[in-house]
């Protein structure tokens, strides 16, 4: 993820509203390029996905960097999961360095593959993003599926998840600061499925205002509470033009599931009742394998970012090595050519003399 670095010369003159809180689904479609599903999985799966992944949590780690001459240490737990069946999605290697890219360039033990539980959940939130998907306005450099793919219904799979991440929040100090998610692995316009297991969180975005009407408006910040069992689909403009971010709270609602846990499952190391469980089910797309991605002068996979501030359907390469290397990068960088880079393909043809 890319962590909100300081801020940039240019100052906001208009003054910021305060947050707005959108609870319920009409009102988090209406401002913000999300969708909520209240209640996603039956009741029972939510649970056991629950307990598997408290289990799962205890061997997790936190993420590190340096920032500037500072190494930080990320305020939760979290962990990488790739799905069973790799099939066309690449091979070990290929996970390998995706995952080192997740991990800000640190080597790590290769991902682990979904739980049964993550498994049947998944199917679920698949044919609920699709539909969703459906519904909305494609963007030009949204993956455009399968070229390939000749099982039936291919052509209506837009979206399929073949890695997650996911997070742990042990009590209400735990938190993610405000970043928009590295778009290396998932290319432009992607969109990313978020799934929310046991104490109700905020979830908290902002838009990030385009230097042209830095003058005129001012950016806007929403929070949307996520109860157990609760899906948050980020789609496709989401990471191009909002942060987001959970914040610490004050006090906790203590969350009683409603099933226990299976016998077989050993004591938990962290206290249900107030713990939360995010996952996020990505998709990895197959035009930005990792040996496709180009490499800076530190020799690293370069990370790709949105040029959020300009907003002109712009990408850049840039090197991230200084995650990992006490915050010295070689401070490479290029603009995105996915024609030159052969990138596709997309959801919407544009016109090559036109764009
Ligand atoms: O916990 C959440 O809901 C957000 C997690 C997140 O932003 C991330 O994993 O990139
Ligand atoms: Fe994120």
């Amino acid at each position: 993820m890319d962590v909100l670095r300081a801020p940039e010369s240019i100052k906001q003159s208009v003054p910021r509203p305060p947050p707005l809180t959108l609870a319920n689904a009409s009102m988090v479609a209406l401002y913000t390029p999300c969708t909520l599903h209240q209640s996603i999985l039956p009741p029972e799966l939510a649970c056991n996905l629950f307990y598997t992944m408290l289990d799962e949590a205890r061997h997790w780690s936190r993420n590190k960097w340096w920032l500037f001459d500072r190494l930080v240490e990320s305020p939760h737990r979290s962990a990488f999961y790739t799905r069973s069946a790799h099939g066309k999605d690449g091979d070990d290697e290929a996970w390998r360095k995706i995952t080192k890219a997740w991990y800000n360039g640190r080597d790590m033990d290769p991902p682990g593959v979904f739980p049964s539980a993550m498994e049947e959940a998944c199917k679920i939130i698949e044919t609920v993003v699709n539909a969703e998907i459906r519904k909305r306005q494609r963007y030009p450099l949204e993956w455009g599926g399968d070229p390939s793919a000749t099982e039936p219904g291919a052509k209506d799979v837009f979206w399929r998840a073949n890695f997650a991440a996911s997070n742990c929040y042990d009590g209400a100090k735990e938190t993610v600061g405000f970043h928009s998610d590295r778009l290396t692995s998932l290319g432009p316009y992607p969109t990313i499925a978020s799934l929310s297991l046991g104490t109700p969180r905020t979830f908290r975005l902002r838009e990030v205002i385009p230097i042209d009407q830095i003058d005129k408006r001012a950016a806007q910040t929403y929070n949307i509470p996520l109860p157990h069992n609760s899906l948050l689909i980020m789609h496709a403009s989401m990471q191009e033009r909002f942060k987001h971010s959970i914040p610490p709270q004050s006090a906790l609602d203590r969350f009683r599931p409603a099933f226990p846990p299976h016998p077989s499952l050993p004591a938990l190391s962290f206290d249900p009742a107030t713990c939360r469980i995010n996952i996020t089910f990505r998709f990895y797309r197959p035009d930005f394998h990792p040996d496709t991605i180009p490499r800076c002068k530190c020799g690293e996979m370069t990370t790709l970012r949105p040029d959020m501030k300009q907003r002109e359907f712009r990408y850049w390469w840039t090197c991230t090595a200084g995650d990992q290397n006490e915050g010295k990068g070689c401070g490479f960088w290029k603009v995105m050519d996915v024609r030159a880079e052969g990138r596709g393909p997309f959801a919407v043809v544009t016109d090559p003399n036109n764009s």
